[in-house]
C-alpha cells in the first residue's frame, strides 16, 4: 500500500487507529463487566485491598501516591501489572470496575514486591484518598497512546519545521538521490576512510554506516537476527555525533531503547539522555535517565527547596479535615516546582547530544517539549519494523534526515483489531518503503554475517527469508550449547540441531537439515 499525499496516510491512520482503540475498549470493558474483582486479580489485571503508604511529588510536581497491603510488609498479590501501565484507583468497596465508580487514574510508576507506585494524573492532582480507606487499582486501557498518536497525526497536516522536506520524500518524492552527502572531514583518517569507533565492525556493517552517513534523508538498515543492527545503528550515532550533529535516539520498546543505550555510553564523547521513567529502564543505565541526570545537576538544591515544602503539605493531606488552605498551598508550590524543573531540564537537554526515548514518549507532551523545533539533525529509529507507522511520524518530525533499522521478516507491530490490521495499521514505514517499486531498495542496506547461532539453524531462515545472503561468523558458526561456560555434557547440550517432532517436510524442501 502507498498514500497519495500525507493527508490520505493521515485520514486513514486515523481511521484505523480508532478501530482499534475500540477494540481494545470492548475487549477491557468484556472483562471489567462480566468479571469479579477477585476473578481480575487472579487474572493478573488487579489488586484489591491497597492502602495508601505515603504521597509525595515527581518529576513537574505529579503527585505520587504508594500504595500497599494492609499489613505493612506483606508482599502484594502476583499480578502482570508493570512500571508505565495506566491503572484506575477504585474504592476497594465498590460493586463494579466501571468508570463511574472510579477515583482518578495514574501510571504505575514502581513497582516492588510490597508496594506499588501510582504517578497520578494531572488532572487528578487534588484527589482526596484517606489513610483509612482501602482502594483497589484495575489496570486500564492505554487511551494515552491513542491521544499521542493522534496528537502526531493530526500535526502533520499543516506541518512545516525541519521533517517539511523529508515528509515530500517520503509520501511520493524521490526516495534516493545518487548525489550522496560527502563525509564530513572531521571523520576522516588520514587514508580519507572512515576512522571507526567500533573496530570490530564486518563489511556490511561497515558498507550500512557509511551509507547512513551519506544518505541525503532516509537510510534504512535491514538486520536480520543477530546481524548486529542495534551495533551498527551505535557506529552511525556516534559518528553522527563526532561530527557535531544531535540525534533523537528511539525504538518501540524501553528495551530496545535500553539496549542502544548500553551500546552508546561504553564511549565516553557521548553525552546521552533517556527520557521516560527510571523505573522502567534496565539498572545499569538508570543514571542515564533524565530524572538521574537532573537530580546530579546543579538545578537540583533550587529545585529540591520547593520539592521538600511540596512533599510536606502532601503528607499533611491525609491527616487532617481542614484540607482547603492546603489544596491551595499546594497548588502554588507545584507551579513554583514546574517553573524550576522545566528551566532545570531545558538546561540538561540542550547540553546532551544524544537523547533516547521510546517512541510514544518523543511528544510534545513530554520533555521534548522544551527544545526547539529544529534542535535534532538526525533522527534514528531501531526495532521500526516492530512499530505503526503513525507511531514513528511521533519522532520523525523532529529532524530532517532519518535511519531507520530493524527486519520486517521478524515479529510486526501488535493490532488487537483484525479490521485495522487488514486495512493497513499493521504496513510499517520500513515496509512501505522497501516495497516501492522505483527506489525503495535503492534506499537499504542488508547486514549479512550473523553472531548468534549454529551455521545450520541460520540456513532455513536465510534461505526462505534473506535469498540465501547470511552467514554465519566463524565465532558461532559451529558452537554448541555445551561449550558455554557452566553446561553440561547430555545428548540436547552436544547437538546443535534436535526435530522434536517428525515434520511433513519433503527433503529437500525448505532445506531444512536431512537427518530432520
Ligand atoms: N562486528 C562484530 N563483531 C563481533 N561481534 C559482533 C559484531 N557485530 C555484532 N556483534 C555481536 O552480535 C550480537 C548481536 O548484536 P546486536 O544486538 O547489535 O544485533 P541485532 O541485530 O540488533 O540483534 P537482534 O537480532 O536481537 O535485533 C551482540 O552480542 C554483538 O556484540
Amino acid at each position: 500500500m502507498q498514500y497519495n499525499s500525507i493527508e490520505d496516510f493521515v485520514i486513514q491512520q486515523l481511521g484505523l487507529l480508532n478501530l482499534e482503540r475500540d477494540a481494545e475498549i470492548a475487549e477491557s470493558r468484556r472483562l471489567q463487566e462480566n468479571i469479579s474483582a477477585k476473578q481480575l486479580q487472579e487474572k493478573g489485571v488487579c489488586i484489591l485491598n491497597l492502602v495508601v503508604q505515603g504521597i509525595r511529588s515527581g518529576l513537574y510536581g505529579r503527585t505520587i501516591i504508594t500504595f500497599g497491603c494492609k499489613l505493612a510488609g506483606k508482599e502484594l498479590p502476583s499480578s502482570n501489572l508493570s512500571s508505565g501501565d495506566i491503572v484506575g484507583i477504585f474504592p476497594n468497596s465498590s460493586a463494579s470496575q466501571l468508570e463511574k465508580d472510579q477515583i482518578c487514574s495514574g501510571i504505575v510508576s514502581c513497582l516492588k514486591s510490597s508496594t506499588i507506585e501510582i504517578a497520578l494524573d494531572t488532572d487528578c492532582d487534588n484527589v482526596d484518598l484517606n489513610d483509612n480507606d482501602c482502594y483497589k487499582l484495575l489496570q486500564l486501557a492505554n487511551s494515552v497512546t491513542y491521544r499521542r498518536l493522534k496528537v502526531g497525526l493530526n500535526s502533520l497536516k499543516n506541518y512545516q519545521g525541519p521533517a517539511a522536506s523529508l515528509i515530500n520524500t517520503l509520501f511520493g518524492g524521490q526516495l534516493f538521490s545518487s548525489a550522496s552527502l560527502s563525509l564530513p572531514p572531521v571523520l576522516l583518517g588520514y587514508d580519507n576512510d572512515l576512522v571507526w569507533f567500533n573496530k570490530n565492525l564486518d563489511h556490511s556493517q561497515k558498507e550500512a554506516v557509511e551509507f547512513a552517513l551519506k544518505q541525503r534523508e532516509v537510510a534504512v538498515v535491514h538486520g536480520p537476527p543477530g546481524t548486529g543492527k542495534t551495533t551498527t545503528v551505535v557506529e552511525i550515532i556516534l559518528q553522527t555525533v563526532k561530527a557535531g550533529g544531535r540525534v533523537l535516539a528511539c525504538a518501540p520498546s524501553n528495551v530496545a531503547v535500553d539496549n542502544m543505550l548500553e551500546k552508546l555510553v561504553a564511549n565516553s564523547s557521548v553525552k546521552a539522555i533517556r527520557l521516560g521513567h527510571p523505573t522502567r529502564m534496565q539498572e545499569a543505565i538508570q543514571n542515564r535517565s533524565l530524572d538521574a541526570v537532573l537530580s546530579n545537576s546543579e538545578a537540583r538544591s533550587i529545585v529540591n527547596d520547593v520539592r521538600r515544602d511540596l512533599d510536606a503539605q502532601l503528607k499533611q493531606i491525609t491527616k487532617t479535615k481542614k484540607r482547603g488552605p492546603i489544596f491551595s498551598e499546594i497548588k502554588n508550590l507545584r507551579k513554583e516546582l514546574r517553573e524550576r524543573e522545566t528551566k532545570a531540564v531545558k538546561e540538561v537537554l540542550s547540553h546532551a547530544n544524544v537523547i533516547l526515548t521510546t517512541l510514544t514518549s518523543a511528544t510534545q507532551e513530554g520533555p521534548l517539549k522544551h527544545l526547539p523545533p529544529d534542535h535534532f539533525d538526525y533522527v534514528v529509529i531501531d526495532e521500526c519494523s516492530q512499530s505503526t507507522e503513525s507511531a514513528c511520524w511521533l519522532a520523525l518530525t523532529r529532524a530532517p534526515r532519518v535511519l531507520l533499522a530493524g527486519d520486517h521478516f521478524q515479529l510486526p507491530p501488535t493490532i488487537i483489531s483484525p479490521e485495522a490490521e487488514r486495512k493497513g495499521l499493521g504496513l510499517t514505514l520500513m515496509e512501505r518503503i522497501i516495497n516501492r517499486k522505483e527506489d525503495g531498495n535503492l534506499c537499504v542496506r542488508m547486514l549479512t554475517t550473523q553472531y548468534r547461532m549454529h551455521r545450520d539453524i541460520m540456513q532455513w531462515a536465510s534461505n526462505q527469508l534473506y535469498h540465501g545472503k547470511l552467514e554465519a561468523h566463524p565465532s558461532v558458526a559451529s558452537h554448541l550449547l555445551l561449550e558455554l561456560p557452566g553446561v553440561e555434557e547430555n545428548e540436547d547440550t552436544g547437538t546443535h540441531f534436535k526435530c522434536l517432532l517428525k515434520p511433513h517436510i519433503k527433503k529437500n524442501e525448505g532445506d531444512l537439515h536431512e537427518d530432520c
